[in-house]
């Protein structure tokens, strides 16, 4: 049994530690901490937790009881507690952003570098969702042929405590990751379009974003936080063979009253549900295991990155170039055997 450590039980924190003690296998939470400590008990009295509240993050990531670590506190102080996990010499998954800053995220793949070894898993969990993979397959596999042009559409119903550059900054990074896993590619530009304002926000939303690949692919995103109606994601490759999409969650068809009605999904939590248990059930077995797999500190780099080029190119409405780095040795060499 892995013994876990879980720093930050808000909502996300408690998520995880509900599905590690009541779903998944190979792990139990041992010790949790939150800078309100009172909702770092409640969060152990929800699941009946025999788990130790620590006063501070750090003293819970060094005690000799603790194997592993889960960052989900909020994301400033990500990159603090990923440093001392690395310091600790033990395996950390970190909720995005692996830091806020670019400079944060390349202070963490330092770290390891330095160390020789990979510590670190992001929390971008939709390259576990079951339709998403399936899009890979397919583009990996050449079905659609190479892809030309993909069109996203993240949506949310509401965000009322969004700042104004967080649909780039927290919402968009799902997407950076998931298209350059998708697409096997890098970002070299970033461009973002400000269409008219919803009224239903005093923010600038819906934002288009506009990236280019290496290999010359163009990606419209929408990023839209407070579409009212549902949290909706699409994504369509346009390939030079065919069209993919990926699939929509299964929904009842209804007929009813001259209409036919499909339910669309409201809440982030399910409709990722099933990507949210296979990515913590593949960190604990890869604990176990004593190799860390999937999305590395050198992805939460790379979406950094691009995160900031895409921040400078709304305030400059300029097309902005994203930093191209070359991938350390450490991290080519598991992105080739996860590939195999
Ligand atoms: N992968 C996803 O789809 C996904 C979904 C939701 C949230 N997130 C990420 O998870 C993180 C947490 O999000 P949330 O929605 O659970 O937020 P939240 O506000 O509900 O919870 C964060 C918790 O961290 C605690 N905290 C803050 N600073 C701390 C510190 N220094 N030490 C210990 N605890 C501290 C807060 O008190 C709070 O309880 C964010 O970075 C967010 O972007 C990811
Ligand atoms: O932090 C959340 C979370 O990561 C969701 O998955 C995403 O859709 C939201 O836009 C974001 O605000």
């Amino acid at each position: 049994m892995i013994r876990v450590g879980v720093v930050g039980t808000g909502m996300i924190g408690q998520d995880h530690i509900h599905r590690i003690t009541n779903v998944l296998k190979g792990a139990q939470v041992t010790a949790v901490n939150d800078v309100d400590e009172q909702r770092a008990r409640q969060a152990c009295a929800k699941e009946h937790l025999d788990a130790e509240v620590y006063e501070s993050g750090i003293d819970l990531i060094q005690a000799p009881d603790v194997d592993a670590v889960i960052v989900t506190s909020w994301g400033p102080t990500h990159e603090e507690f990923v440093l001392a996990a690395i310091e600790a010499d033990k395996p950390v998954f970190c909720e995005k952003p692996l830091a806020v800053t670019a400079e944060g995220c390349k202070r963490i793949v330092e770290a390891e570098l330095q160390k020789e070894k990979q510590y670190v898993q992001v929390g971008y969990m939709r390259r576990y969702d079951k339709g998403y993979k399936a899009l890979k397959k397919l583009v990996d596999e050449g079905q659609v042929g190479e892809p030309l042009v993909v069109h996203c559409a993240h949506r949310a119903p509401s965000a009322p405590n969004f700042s104004e550059d967080m649909p780039l900054t927290d919402s968009f990074p799902h997407e950076i990751d998931t298209l350059r896993w998708l697409l096997d590619d890098e970002f070299v530009s970033a461009q973002v379009v400000l269409p008219r304002k919803t009224s239903h926000s005093s923010i600038q939303d819906p934002h288009i974003i506009l990236l280019e690949t290496e290999k010359g692919t163009r990606i419209d995103a929408e990023i839209f936080v407070n579409c009212q109606y549902g949290y909706d994601i699409h994504c369509e490759i346009i390939g030079e063979q065919g069209i993919a999409n990926l699939p929509e969650p299964a929904s009842v068809l209804m007929r009813k009253q001259a209409k036919r009605t499909n339910e669309i999904l409201v809440d982030w939590k399910e409709r990722f549900l099933e990507a949210y248990d296979k990515e913590i059930q593949e960190w604990i077995d890869s604990v176990q295991a004593g190799k860390v797999t999937g999305p590395s500190a050198w992805d939460g780099y790379k979406v950094a990155l691009t995160v900031e080029a895409c921040v400078e190119a709304k305030s400059s409405r300029e097309i902005i170039a994203v930093h191209k780095q070359e991938i350390p040795s450490l991290y080519a060499a598991s992105d080739k055997l996860l590939k195999e």
